[in-house]
């Protein structure tokens, strides 16, 4: 079995987990507060920008111009396009993606969440740094096919956008673009390597999940 296969099936629990996340199940129904809409997008748009920092990174590991390409058109893609499933959550709370793009304290759970990517990156190989992207993209790719199915959203769903976006067959194309290249660092590297490869994709898949009670509960500091 691939090694991206065998990381798919050691944290399915935990994608059943995100499927049935009430965030989610509050896309799909279209029943989320302004404020949780608005919290979300606050937090997320800072997340995307530390994940082009930590693509940055993968360049600075990179030796195959096959791989500084695909890292550069990333940055370009989340930068150019991802800011318009950004638009339809902003559009939907009442509030103007200028307000929601404002410096805002990263909460307790995405400062989590972009350190362990930070980390993962400045401290390991390309394998795990890409073992601990990995999750970002394929949960909502999976999030959009799984939902596109089950609400076959019309123009009155209000993230019918969000939902075609991330189930968009470019979306299918990253994630194994992804699989491909850490296939190929597997193959190459040491038990305890792939370790630390399969920890950091666990790790992000578990933040995913805990991004969504982020923006479900309204997370801030307790003090
Ligand atoms: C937290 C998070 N994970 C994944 C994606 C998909 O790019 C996103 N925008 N935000």
């Amino acid at each position: 079995m691939k090694f991206t296969d065998e990381l798919r099936q050691k944290a399915d629990p935990i994608y059943e987990a995100i499927f049935g996340h009430p965030f989610v199940r509050g896309i799909a129904g279209g029943s989320l507060s302004g404020e949780q809409l608005a919290h979300y997008v606050r937090q997320d748009f800072q997340y995307l920008t530390v994940f082009c920092q930590v693509y940055g990174l993968a360049i600075s590991k990179s030796t195959r111009r096959e791989d500084i390409e695909f890292f550069n058109e990333q940055i370009r893609f989340i930068l150019d396009s991802e800011n318009h499933p950004h638009r339809n959550f902003a559009a939907v709370s009442g509030h103007s993606m200028k307000e929601l793009e404002q410096a805002a304290t990263l909460t307790p759970t995405a400062r989590n969440y972009t350190r362990h990517m930070l980390y993962a990156a400045h401290s390991g190989t390309l394998g795990e740094l890409l073992c601990a992207l990995y999750p970002c993209p394929l949960t909502y790719w999976e999030i959009g096919l799984r939902l596109k199915e089950e609400v076959r959203p019309d123009d009155s769903h209000p993230f019918r956008e969000w939902i075609e976006f991330y189930a968009d067959p470019v979306v299918g194309d990253i994630c194994r673009e992804f699989a491909s290249r850490i296939d190929r660092l597997a193959a190459d590297a040491g038990a305890a390597e792939r370790a630390r490869m399969e920890d950091h994709y666990l790790t992000s898949c578990r933040m995913e999940y805990m991004f969504w009670s982020m923006a479900y509960d309204l997370e801030g500091w307790p003090v």
